[in-house]
Formats: structure tokens, sequence, C-alpha cells
């Protein structure tokens, strides 16, 4: 089995994961890492790649801008880009989302191995990992972590609105694609029964779903008894006791009497953990106050206020309500902790001074923490709202309570502290019993049951992707023709049969692309007309459209590229004054990246040019503007043209650009045929592309033939039909742009 795992968001690496970091590095990401890890071990699991983004950005470890971390010889991070360099909170990958699919099913398709299965981690990377398994007509598993309707619920119990829940978190988005992921997955793995029932049951009926209810693991190399330190056999790592010397250190100097047990909390920066519930409760008892100290880590910061609002707030909370009960003394809030070596210290130190562990979060869909205090032999106190309720029913290891009732809080609390035999009972069955039930190894014994089950029954029919056939042959091409419609493809029927047949024959390495003026309505008028099919690529409108394969799909990476600082409504204004233009009204002529005029009256377009960018530069809108056949105006985003969509596709697709063959006619082709692509202006070509002004890097052949004739003739130029051995490489292009 070659598995792939997809988790986008966060800060993901293999060594010193930095948990809490923010509200996006938590316990999916361990949880990730240590099933990738795990099952590479697995006898029946050849290879594992866990999908993630790639992060370039100097306010983080450079760690994450490594294309490939090897976390064992069957296991590698791989890193993909999505949305540029700069780290960004999970909420705005959306847009990049199409575009790390693409860059997935061609890194997969270089690499040359089918994925058994492709599993998608929380919503973002559950809707590439769908549409990347449907590319390969793999099974496709799905796992939420957290999901957007309770998510919602909270926050509209909050105050929020729905809007505002848009505007900043995406959420009806979310839930869209979290439903979609649902329907879609051969196989949902959630981490216990209620998560099931109450969290995935606001989606979907149980009995509707392909569930497998199999729960997280533990590290028990790091997560080991705190009674370790007693036996004087046990060998013990030297960074464990560092860690602990450092701790014991540094929680000392917030508390006026260390030697107190200590009442600990451990959760990222979020406000449905519900930390205040337990400041409150620690505050407003003097008796808990008397008997313990409280540390609260909630990840890790250097300054508040350059915190993002939700963990900011959390934080200030925190602080206020430390000042208002006067818990100096008692409560330690440390800054920084390392989540490898301390945090399983802090548990160990915890449970050596008869402390008790506590999360009072509103709901909690497993509770990783849970299982991790319990298997250092640290008692829990936990929210009973989701997941804890079967860590408790399988390892009896602590308390469940009401985290609105503060009175049961408090209470459970202090009998854990006071009541020994209770404590020693909880605190011995949770080191057995996590041993029992939550180890990874057992996880990925279930895991691999289950989806050896699903590898010969992929449901694919069941995703929502109609274009994955035509994304997997295009991450396997090494070359492709883009050709322009009007007086290139078209105008000489014979020569055109000749070209689609060539194309036919080498259909297996060369895509077959059209870039156009036309709208895409019109472009398939023409290609209809011409019974011209099996075309890999549309682009449309000037430039500013791509569709792939029959089923149009649009490439929304694109338009997402296309959309800032485009202002069409500014651009129509100022040119709607101009007596020399007059507003295309011709069906389909105006897009939603493309404004059109015709030039009327004896306005030459020369003339014209300075005019209008003169108009457009009123505008503050970042245009391009495009002249053609000296007649037609067209305005589109800065960002777009034929020849940046061809190199947009070509990286995209990782097509070199000197194998993709570009023809044309005229003006609106120019940035298409300049530059390292493989230019062919067609013998008919318009006057404007005659003076072409030609830099030593340009490659344009002029071909004597007109129309088709010409793109033949051009293809045969720069030996881009035949097999691949024949292809013109970087010495033989120089030779042949001397040539040229
Ligand atoms: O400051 C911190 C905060 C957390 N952690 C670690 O981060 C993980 C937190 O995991 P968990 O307690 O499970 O909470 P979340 O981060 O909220 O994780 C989400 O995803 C988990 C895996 O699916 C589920 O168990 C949770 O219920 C769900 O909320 C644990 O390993 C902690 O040790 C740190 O190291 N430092
Ligand atoms: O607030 P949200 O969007 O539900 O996300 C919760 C976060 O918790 C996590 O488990 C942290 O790892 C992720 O699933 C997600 O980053």
């Amino acid at each position: 089995m070659y598995i792939q795992l997809v988790s986008i968001h966060g800060l993901v690496r293999g060594r010193n994961v930095e948990m809490g970091a923010d509200a996006d590095t938590g316990g999916q990401i361990r949880y990730v890492l240590e099933l990738a890890k795990t099952l590479a071990k697995h006898p029946a699991v050849d290879a594992v790649d866990l999908f993630t983004r790639r992060i370039r950005d100097k306010r983080v470890s450079s760690d994450y801008g490594q294309d490939i971390e090897e976390l064992s010889d069957d296991c590698r991070i791989v890193r993909l880009p999505c949305g540029g360099g700069r780290y960004i909170r999970k909420e705005k990958l959306w847009p990049f989302l199409d575009d790390y699919i693409d860059a997935m099913i061609a890194f997969t398709t270089r690499e040359g191995r089918t994925p058994t299965v492709v599993h998608g981690h929380y919503a973002d990377a559950g809707y590439v990992a769908k549409e990347v398994a449907c590319a390969y007509g793999v099974p496709f598993v799905f796992t939420g972590h957290s999901l957007g309707k309770p998510k919602l619920d909270y926050l509209e119990e909050e105050g929020w609105s729905i809007e505002q829940a848009n505007k900043e978190l995406t959420i009806e988005h979310r839930i869209a694609v979290e439903q979609e992921c649902l329907v879609a997955a051969d196989a949902v793995i959630t981490s216990t029964r209620h998560e099931r029932d109450q969290q995935y049951g606001k989606y979907h009926k149980s009995d509707e779903l392909p569930f497998h209810i199999i729960p997280p693991g533990t590290d028990l190399d790091r997560f080991f008894p705190y009674y370790d330190y007693e036996m004087p056999t046990v060998d013990i790592d030297e960074q464990f006791k560092q860690a602990r010397i450092r701790l014991q250190a540094d929680l000392s100097r917030f508390y006026k009497d260390p030697a107190k047990p200590l009442i600990l909390a451990l959760c990222r920066p979020d406000r449905r953990k519900n930390i205040g519930a337990l400041v409150q409760a620690f505050g407003a008892s003097k008796e808990l106050q008397a008997i313990a100290n409280l540390a609260i880590f909630a990840g890790i910061r250097d300054d508040i206020e350059s915190m993002p609002e939700n963990e900011q707030r959390v934080l200030t909370d925190m602080l206020l309500a430390m000042d208002r009960f006067n818990l100096y003394g008692k409560l330690a809030i440390p800054k920084n902790h390392d989540s490898e070596y301390e945090v399983p210290e802090l548990y160990r130190l915890a449970a050596a001074s008869g402390g008790v562990f506590v999360n009072t979060a509103f709901v909690e869909l497993f509770g990783l923490t849970a299982i991790e205090s319990s298997a250092t032999g640290l008692p829990f106190v936990v929210t009973e709202n989701g997941g804890p309720q079967d860590i408790y029913e399988n390892c009896e290891s602590g308390l469940l309570v009401n985290v609105n009732d503060q009175e049961q809080l408090t209470s459970a609390m202090i009998e854990l502290l006071t009541d020994r035999q209770k404590w020693d009972t909880c605190s011995s069955n949770g080191v057995n019993r996590v041993r029992e039930h939550y180890t990874w190894e057992t996880h990925v014994r279930h895991y691999v049951d289950a989806i050896s089950k699903l590898e010969s029954q992929p449901t694919v029919v069941n995703t929502s992707s109609t274009n994955a056939p035509v994304r997997q042959r295009l991450a396997a091409l090494d070359r492709i023709l883009i050709t322009d419609i009007d007086n290139t493809l078209i105008g000489d029927d014979a020569a055109c049969e000749r070209l689609i047949k060539l194309l036919q024959e080498n259909r297996e390495h060369m895509g077959f692309g059209i870039a156009s003026g036309r709208s895409l309505e019109l472009v398939q008028e023409a290609l209809d007309e011409h019974g011209i099919k099996d075309i890999d690529v549309i682009i449309s409108s000037v430039g500013s459209e791509i569709y792939y394969g029959p089923e149009l799909a649009p490439d929304r990476g694109w338009s997402n590229q296309l959309r800032s600082k485009w202002k069409p409504e500014r651009i129509r204004a100022v040119l709607d004054e101009l007596d020399f233009l007059h507003y295309q009204d011709r069906d389909y002529a105006q897009r939603e990246f493309k404004v059109s005029y015709d030039l009327v009256g004896d306005i030459t377009a020369e003339e014209a040019e300075p005019l209008l960018h003169e108009a457009l530069d009123s505008t503050e809108s970042a245009y391009s503007l495009i002249l053609s056949h000296g007649a037609f105006v067209d305005v589109l985003p800065h960002r777009a043209s034929k020849g940046k969509a061809v190199r947009f596709l070509a990286r995209k697709w990782d097509i070199p650009i000197e194998r993709v063959a570009t023809a044309g006619d005229s003006g609106n082709d120019r940035d298409m045929l300049q530059g390292r692509t493989a230019g062919v202006v067609v013998g008919n070509h318009d006057a404007e592309l005659a003076n072409l002004k030609l830099t030593k890097n340009d490659r344009i052949y002029f071909a004597e033939g007109c129309y088709a004739e010409g793109i033949i003739e051009g293809l045969h130029h720069y030996r881009l039909l035949g097999p691949a051995a024949d292809l013109v490489d970087e010495s033989k292009a120089e030779e042949l742009e001397n040539a040229v």
C-alpha cells in the first residue's frame, strides 16, 4: 500500500513539533504525524507520504520550506506550494486549494506511484484529498478533527452573526465542503462514538455513512509513567531529565509554595477550550487554592498584542482573571514550552506532586491530552461533552464533569486531590488502560484492516469532481500546443484536419489547448462547427478564463489570481465617457474579468492607446490593455493575458516552457508567442505581428504556411512531434534560436 495523508494547515515538521504555536497547530498535527510514522511501520504498507503546505516565511523556521522531509525510510513529509510562501491562517487558504490539488496530482504523476488511498484531515485537506483520490480512481478517506457546524453553533451562542462568521472564518463554505467530503468519502474515520453521533450527526445520520471508529493513540515512549523516575533500572533519556529540571525551576518562580500538588491545564489558546471556567473555579475556591497550585499552558506566545484576536482574547481574559482573583503566587501561565520533552514531563511533574489534569473545553472531539495525562499516571477532570466519554469508559482514569457547573468542577478536582485511594486507582488505571486501548499500533492495525477492504471497490462515482481524468492527463504531458482559433487554427479546413490527425497521433505525450479572445461559448461554437474535439484546455476571453477537458471545469486557482485589484465598474465608468469607444453588447463579450469595447470613428489603435491608458490609470485598478485587429479594446486584470495564462499552465502542470508551442496571428497572441515558448506565427498573420521587436530570449518561428498549415510547419520546426527522445533539449534550443 502507498498511503497519501493530507493535512494542509498549521506548522508541520517531524522534529520539535511546535504544538500550540497557534490555533492551527494542535492535536491534528500530532495525530497525522504519529499516524504517518506508525503506518509506515506496518508490514502491509510500502510507503506513506504526508502532504502539507510549503511555507517560506522569515517569521517561521526554514524547516517548513523544505520540499521533502524524510521521517523514516518509507515515510516523508511532502510540502507543496499553496498560496505563496507566507504563513497564513487556515481560513485564508481556501482560494488556493485548487492549485494545491493540481500540484499534488503533478507530484504524484511525476513520482509514478498511484496511491492506494488518499486520506484528508480537516475540511481543507478533505477537499484536496477528495479530488486527488478521484483523479486516480482510488478510495477517499476523511477525518474531520474539528467540524464547522458545531463551531458555528458555538459562535452563534457567543453572539456572532453568520455574516461575521463567514467574513472571518469562511464558515458556511467550510460546512458545505465538509458535507461534500462526507458524501464522497469511502471511509470516514472518527475517534469516538460520540463524535460520530453528536458531531458528524449534525451533517448526516450515522447509518448513511461509512464510519469507522478508530481512536488515536499516544506516543508511549514519551508519555511513560511518572514513577519510572523512582525505578533505578529504567533508562530515561537525558533530554526528559533536563526538561524536568528546567520546568521545575521555571514553575517554582511562580509559586509561593512550589511543593503543593499541581492542577495542570494544557491546550491551544482557543476560546472553545474554555480555560476561563477553570480559572474561575480555582479563583473562587479558597479550599482549592489552599491545597494546590494551578499551571496553565495555553500554547506558545511572544507578544500577546501581535497574536490573532481569538488567541489574544483567551490570554488577556486569563491574565485579567488572575489579577481579579489575586492568584499571584498560586497560578503559573508560562509563555513557552516545548512539546517533545517538556509536555510529557509536565504531566509527570503534576502526577508526582499528586496533582490532576483538567480540560474544561465546551466540547472536545476526542481529547488527546486526556490520554496523554492518563498514560503518565496523572488522573484527569475533563469535560463530559464529547470524546472524553469514551476515554473515561475505557480507562476509568479520572472524572467527567459538566463544565458549566462550577461546583461540580471544583468538587471533582478536590476529590482527586484529597482522596489518595481514588487518585491511586485512577492513576494506575490510566497507565495500564491507555496501553490497552490507545496505542498507535492498535490504531494502525484497525486502519489497515478498514482500508484494505476499500482497496478493491473505490466508490469514485460518489465524488463531485468531474474533471479528474483530464487533470491526470495534463499532469502526465510533456508538451502541448496552445493555439489561437480564428485565422490560425481555422481558416483552411483541409490543413486543420491534417493538424488534428497529427495531434491525435501524438496524443500520448502532447496536449492540445486553445487560447482565444472569444468567450467560452463562442470558442465551443467554433470548435463544434469544425468538428474539433479532444481539447485538454481552453484559455478564453483573452486569457482571463481557463477551462479543462470535455466538462469545461474552470481553473478556480486562475480566477483567484485575477481577482486582486480588479475594479471593472470603475473601468466601465471612465471608458464609457470616451467617444471613440463603443461598449460591446454582443453575446458573451463582457465577462467577470474582461471589459470590452469596439473602436469607432476614424481613430487608429495607435492613437487610441495613450488616451486609453490615461483614462484607465485614473481608475486605480491594476489592468492590462489589449488592442487587437485594429478594432477591439479589451481591458483585463493586470495578471490576465493569453501569455500569462499559458505560463501559468506550464508551471502548474510542470511542462517545460520550451515545449509549449503557441500559435497565433494577431496582437492579442503577442505575449504567448514571445519569450521561451515555441512561438509560431502563421503565414497569414496581421501586420501588427510583422514588426515585433524580438529580444534575445524570444523564440518565434514565422511560418510560411498559412493557418493550420503554419502550425504544422512550426511543430516540425521545433521538433515537437514524434517520440519524447526527439524533443529539443536546452542546447538545441539555443541553436534553433539562432536559426530563427
Ligand atoms: O500548548 C500546547 C497545547 C497543546 N499541546 C499538545 O497539542 C495536542 C492537543 O490535542 P487535543 O487536546 O486533542 O486538542 P486539539 O488541539 O483541539 O485537537 C483537535 O484534534 C484532536 C485530534 O483529532 C482531537 O483530539 C481534539 O478533540 C480536537 O479538538 C496534545 O498533544 C497536547 O499535548 C501542546 O503541546 N502545547
Ligand atoms: O477552530 P477550528 O477551525 O474548528 O479548528 C480547530 C483546530 O484544531 C485542530 O485540531 C488543531 O490541530 C485542527 O483541526 C484545527 O486547526
